[in-house]
């Protein structure tokens, strides 16, 4: 089993990550999760934090000699923002001084579309700073830095996972167009939107100038896809256990994120049975299936097929052209806090997806092959497909 957790604030002094449960012997490079840090940061559209501000990467724990000892891995993130919040986000109790007294002016008009009127509700603030802080998306930088670690791991074994922008808005990427592989993920980086179609990419360009332009946001969907997976990662005997399930839950824990589909998912449901499934039948004597419209997974377990989830995004909440609100000093109807934001942040949100995905995999592969290291996890997997009976048989899809 693997756990993870995050904590820190958006203008805190870091963030810290911990993943625990991961198996000796995993090559890890604080290169390799700077890289996807640095994946994170990419896309048409975000805002200028995304210039200014660097991810101060440290491994605390876990990692010796560049490769994973079995404990706990915990990993810092500086907030290269902090000097200015020094009193503002202060653990200690401190008197704002007058060049802070700026930044740390009460926030009393709640954006709506954030956690900002309903967590200071819940948690009885007068403002909304401590809301925000901990709401805030900068902390899917620690979730990517555990999943760059978790990727590392399924890699191990053979899993690759990229992932893509398929709409922004309503410009969509053609249905039925050939599907990113493992290899074409730098491709994929350098394109402004992450997508992988240039001419669809060229139109999600001009349609963020023109959301930009006329003050607004924009949302979009992106898709994620495993391959190398074996077939019964998951399970059907129990909801909670549910690859599907677990996915769908890890995806939506995403900001912004308002709906996840596997496979063809919402489209499966306006065909007929007969057009719906993957059907089965013998090539060289193995079973294949010709369609992947499951996206992967039948009744809550990876097939071996390539496993393919979506997830959509709606449009950055904090508006330009701010939209209507309260402030609840005075009881004024008034307009919400502004000072910048993204347009879109629809391709930083496919590498956190990507991040979240490669952690249910790897959760789900250590529950079904255990291990205390790699090499005993690689060795658990190689002898339950060597013990699948010839006429069960599948090909994996790598
Ligand atoms: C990578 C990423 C960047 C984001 N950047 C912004 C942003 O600049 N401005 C904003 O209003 N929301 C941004 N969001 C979304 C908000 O964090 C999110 O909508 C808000 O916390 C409310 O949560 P909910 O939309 O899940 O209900 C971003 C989300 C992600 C995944
Ligand atoms: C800092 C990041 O994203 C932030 C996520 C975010 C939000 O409301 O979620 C709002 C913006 O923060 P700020 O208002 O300070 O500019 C984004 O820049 C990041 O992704 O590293």
């Amino acid at each position: 089993m693997l756990r993870w957790l995050t904590a820190g604030e958006s203008h805190g002094p870091e963030l810290i990550a911990v993943l625990e449960g991961l198996p000796a012997g995993v090559p890890v490079s604080l290169d390799g999760i700077r890289e996807d840090l640095a994946r994170r940061k990419l896309g048409y559209g975000r805002g200028s934090r995304m210039k200014f501000e660097q991810d101060e990467l440290h491994l605390s724990g876990g990692v010796v000699q560049g490769v994973s000892i079995g404990g706990p891995v915990a990993i810092r993130i500086g907030n290269t923002e902090w000097p200015k919040w020094t009193e503002v986000m202060s653990a200690e109790r401190t008197e704002l001084s007058e060049k802070s007294r700026g930044r740390g002016a009460p926030l009393t008009r709640p954006r709506p579309g954030h956690a900002d009127l309903t967590g200071m509700q819940k948690y009885g603030f007068a403002e909304s700073r401590p809301v925000l802080e901990r709401a805030s998306a900068r902390e899917t930088a620690a979730r990517v830095a555990l999943g760059a670690v978790a990727r590392a791991f399924l890699s191990e074994l053979g899993i690759a996972l990229v992932s893509h922008t398929v709409s922004l808005g309503t410009v969509e990427a053609p249905a039925g167009g050939p599907l990113p592989r493992p290899d074409d993920v730098a491709a994929l980086d350098a394109d402004p939107l992450r997508c992988f179609d240039g001419g669809t990419s060229a139109r999600m360009v001009a349609e963020v100038d023109d959301t930009k332009k006329s003050g607004d946001t924009i949302g979009g969907i992106v898709e994620v896809l495993v391959y190398g997976l074996p077939p019964g990662l998951g399970s059907y005997v129990h909801w909670d256990r549910r690859l599907d399930s677990r996915l769908a839950g890890a995806l939506m824990g995403i900001q912004a994120i308002k709906a996840v589909e596997v496979g063809d998912g919402f489209e499966t449901t306006r065909r007929r049975g007969s057009e719906a499934h993957d059907a089965l039948r013998i090539e060289d004597g193995t079973i294949v299936r010709d369609t992947g419209r499951a996206g992967g997974i039948e009744g809550g377990m990876t097939t071996g097929q390539v496993l393919r989830v979506r997830a959509g995004m709606k449009p950055i909440a904090t508006v330009p052209h701010a939209l209507p609100t309260v402030d609840v000093a005075t009881g004024e109807e008034t307009k919400a806090h502004h000072q910048r934001s993204d347009v879109s942040a629809v391709p930083a949100a496919g590498v956190v997806a990507e991040a979240m995905t490669a952690l249910v995999i790897a959760d789900a592969v250590t529950e079904k092959f255990g291990g205390d290291s790699v090499a005993e996890t690689r060795r658990n997997l190689e002898a339950y497909l060597a013990a699948i009976p010839e006429r069960l048989s599948t090909a994996r899809e790598v």
